[in-house]
């Protein structure tokens, strides 16, 4: 047993903002010491008067221009040795929102050298299976996230076509022995580096989906990857087991700091609970004369109660932002860490003895032992039965199909049944279709999975047939997962008008527009925290199957990712046609662009390397051959030789050693080469990850946007109304924005505006600093975040033109279906002024 405390650290965020006063200095390896100065008389929110200075102490703190290789190489590296050693191990993330707890455990969503500690990890495991390959090592994922004190399992498949209240709850289970086993949380197996990083992806990407501006899930739920990892020694029936808990945990900061109401505010209220139920377990700890430790009263405390106190070795990264108005969160982040410093985990070495193996093993003994002894005896000479031969064919059957190397052929001492083996055996190598291959690009083995696929049918055209009907299967799988959701929707509408005649009201204010019906957007008015969720569902459900086989299929098109043309036109599929034209000016002038076309960039600078790599690859296994081939043809022509001469010689000469050498150095570049190739791939893997993160980003956000503008429009419609009835003195008219502009790019000709907004008010949004983001983490010009600036107004008012649409046009009351009859208004009105029938 390890008895150890739990390790803290500090990041501190780059700040942007007027940073406060702190110092830091590190003692040694093991102890840094942070400072904040609050001079006494700036002092704000909860911090007294009484301090100036604030002192923590951490195993090290890392500054704000600490990269993320660092971070790896100094918090989690010895974490995961620990756990290939099979002991637990846990690292939390603990900070207020925007603190960069995601940014630190996960990675940023842009570029490849911000990823985080979950997939550093997972490529430090797998590298290291590689260098020990006589270690049979397996792995298995899982992804939970707590929301409001309730569990949901991130791989579940259904995440995609169900929303999260209708999806199977995860449940807490204890066991006599008092462990905790979690109901309805998939473990998944990962064989290798790229399909556990898929499962990390297809979590994050779960999780996104279920966000809404509502529920910035990110910020409000505590997410748990988990990477179960088991391994034994060859010969040894001990396994070792351990567990990885990598936590990202909710914002820490205190509710009365989030101002927020209704939803909001019981958000907050679990995730202080939560977090508050976190801080008694942590004191109960400290506090040595604490016999009761409260892990039961929270989801989180009970799912982690192994890495608190028990047995685990566990790190804690305190994360904080710097900006003054920051300085009291950080304050509070800081003093929890010292809490949780002075709690000890006691780390058991999770080894335990097989039964079965051990029973293997031991009957394995007793065979030999009798085996000894019967060498010693006499051999029988009769020939073996026919039933003989058929137990030894199937003892060689199992021998060679079992990939566990501990596995023996074990006939016994009988000379016979030896010879009959190696007789089987060389029937089966000789039947052997080709010896097995080294280790194989990408691109040979996708050669292969074409080869195996035209092998196993009978003619082309059976080919060509085989693969429609897989697409028509996979066309039709998504179709019927589009019609569930719509069937659902159906229901739920349904049900809903039925409620509402039974309690005597107005079913809704206006039927929704017939494309709507059609394209399964029409929602209840109410605003639940799905609606914007199931807009894009039956969408999202055929694109991610899409992208996951793009993925494993078809890495070689990068234009195939991120929101390119091609994907707005996904997205767009059962768009109206208003709404593709906003979509399309709102794609192009997205604020991410910048970032997703370096993106795209760089994976199509990678793809050629890869190319390259992977041709040098097959040069130098070519070359291999052709020279193994020479020394073959060299040792026949010596043999030939030396029985002319009468010789006999095995020695190597000078030609074959020169061969041999170059044979050598072949290998060396070839397995160089590899290696770089496989580096590369997890590269390109990731950035094809980053760009379908933006794409779904781009999507939200602009649902998002098309909401609010159609909230806005309605608003000033009404407001339109009164106006006419009772005419105000004169004063400007609201607009219909022009959607976010991209801060790097230029801004949309305004003749190009005009086509989006028709004859409405064209005006200049503010260009924002840099990357501002949007309550959905995207980014928006701040005025569409917060209405307009004085200064945007005055930019644009020279600019604006009156909206007229000819007649008034009837609005529905449903945002979306009103959004929807303008944006078709405007589409009607740019038509009719290309046919000069409106004057421009
Ligand atoms: N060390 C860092 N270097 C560069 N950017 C960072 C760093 N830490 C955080 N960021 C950026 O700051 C923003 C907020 O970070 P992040 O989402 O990780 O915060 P968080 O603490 O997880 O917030 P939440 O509680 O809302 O999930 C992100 O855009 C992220 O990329």
């Amino acid at each position: 047993m390890v008895k150890q405390g739990i390790q803290i650290f500090c990041r501190i965020k780059p700040a942007r903002g007027k940073s406060a006063l702190y110092d830091f200095d590190d003692e040694d390896d093991r102890l840094s010491k942070l400072c904040f100065v609050v001079p006494k008389d700036q002092a704000e929110g909860f911090i007294n008067n009484k301090k100036e200075q604030y002192k923590f102490k951490f195993k090290r703190v890392f500054d704000q221009q600490t990269k993320q290789d660092e971070i790896f190489e100094n918090v989690a590296k010895d974490v995961a040795d620990n756990v290939l050693s099979g002991y637990n191990g846990t690292i939390f993330a603990y900070g207020q929102t925007g603190s960069g707890k995601t940014f630190t455990i996960t990675g940023g969503a842009e570029r490849y050298v911000d990823r985080g500690i979950i997939p550093r990890t997972l490529s430090y495991l797998y590298d290291y299976y590689a260098q020990h390959s006589e270690t049979v090592f397996t792995t298995h994922v899982s992804y939970l996230e707590i929301y409001n004190e309730n569990g949901y399992d991130l791989l579940d498949p259904r995440h995609e076509a169900t929303k999260l209240e209708d999806l199977p709850k995860v449940a807490l289970m204890e066991d006599s022995e008092q462990n905790i086993h979690l109901k309805n949380l998939s473990i998944h197996p990962a064989n290798n580096e790229e399909e556990a990083l898929n499962l990390l992806f297809l979590g994050d990407t779960n999780r996104m989906i279920a966000e809404t501006p509502m529920n910035q899930a990110s910020t409000r739920s505590h997410c748990i990857f988990t990477i179960h990892v088991s391994c034994r020694e060859p010969g040894s029936a001990t396994i070792r087991r351990a567990k990885l808990h990598l936590v990202d945990l909710a914002g820490s900061e205190r509710v009365h700091k989030t101002g927020a109401g209704g939803t909001l505010l019981t958000e907050a209220k679990y995730i202080n609970l939560s977090l508050h139920y976190l801080e008694q377990v942590i004191i109960s700890l400290s506090e040595k004369s604490r016999q009761h430790i409260p892990y039961r009263n929270s989801m989180m405390t009970s799912v982690l109660r192994d890495s608190l106190g028990g047995n685990c070795m566990t790190t804690m990264i305190a994360t904080c932002s710097v900006e003054k108005k920051n300085l009291d969160e950080s304050i509070s982040t800081c003093r929890f860490a010292q809490r949780v410093a002075l709690v000890k985990n006691d780390a058991l070495l999770n080894e335990e003895v097989d039964p079965k193996l051990m029973v293997q093993r031991l009957k394995r003994e007793i065979q030999e032992l009798k085996d000894q002894l019967n060498l010693s005896g006499e051999q029988s000479s009769e020939d073996l039965t026919e039933e003989d031969i058929e137990k030894l064919n199937s003892l060689i059957k199992y021998f060679l199909e079992e990939t566990d190397p501990e596995v023996t052929l074990n006939v016994g001492a009988d000379m016979r049944k030896i010879n009959e083996c190696f007789r089987i055996m060389k029937k089966i190598i000789l039947n052997r279709p080709s010896p097995a291959k080294p280790e194989r690009s990408i691109e040979e083995d996708k050669a292969e999975e074409e080869e195996t696929e035209v092998a196993t049918t009978h003619s082309p055209n059976d080919n060509k047939d085989m693969k429609k009907l897989k697409d028509i299967i996979r066309q039709r799988d998504n179709e019927i997962n589009i019609l569930v959701n719509m069937l659902k929707k159906e229901k739920k509408r349904a049900l809903d008008a039925v409620n509402q005649l039974e309690n005597g009201g107005q079913l809704y204010r206006s039927s929704p527009s017939q494309n709507d019906m059609q394209n399964g957007h029409h929602r209840p008015p109410s605003r639940s925290r799905h609606r914007s969720i199931e807009t894009s569902q039956s969408a999202t459900s055929v694109d991610k199957s899409y992208q996951l086989n793009a993925l494993s299929k078809n890495p070689e098109n990068p234009s195939k990712q991120g929101p390119s043309v091609k994907d707005s036109k996904r997205i767009l599929g059962d768009m109206s046609i208003g709404r593709q034209e906003a979509f399309e000016i709102f794609r192009r002038d997205y604020a991410h662009n910048v970032t997703i076309d370096d993106n795209k960039h760089l994976l199509k600078q990678r793809y050629s390397e890869a190319k390259q790599y992977g041709q040098q690859v097959n040069e130098s296994r070519l070359k291999i051959n052709q020279l193994k081939s020479q020394i073959e043809h060299h040792r026949m022509q010596r043999a030939m030789q030396g029985l002319s001469n009468g010789e006999d010689s095995n020695e190597p000469d000078e030609v074959e050693q020169r061969l041999r050498f170059e044979i050598e150095t072949e290998k060396a570049r070839y397995k160089e080469t590899f290696n770089r190739l496989r580096v590369l791939k997890t590269e390109i893997e990731h950035l094809q990850h980053l760009l379908e993160k933006s794409r779904i980003q781009l999507q939200k956000d602009f649902e998002i946007w098309w909401a609010e503008e159609a909230a806005r429009l309605q608003a000033h419609q009404s407001h339109h109304h009164k106006k006419r009835e009772h005419p105000p003195p004169r004063e400007p008219s609201s607009a219909w924005r022009t959607p976010p502009v991209s801060p790097l790019k230029p801004q949309v000709p305004e003749s190009q505006s005009r086509q989006f907004a028709g004859d409405a008010d064209i005006r200049k949004p503010v260009l924002p600093p840099a990357g501002r983001h949007s309550a959905s983490g995207g980014h928006y010009p701040k005025s569409h975040q917060e209405g307009y600036s004085s200064q945007d107004t005055q930019n644009t008012q020279s600019t604006r033109k009156p909206r007229s649409f000819g007649p008034s046009i009837p609005l529905t009351g449903d945002s979306k279906t009103d959004a929807d009859i303008v944006a078709f208004m405007q589409a009607r009105q740019n038509l009719l002024q290309q046919r000069g029938q409106v004057p421009r």
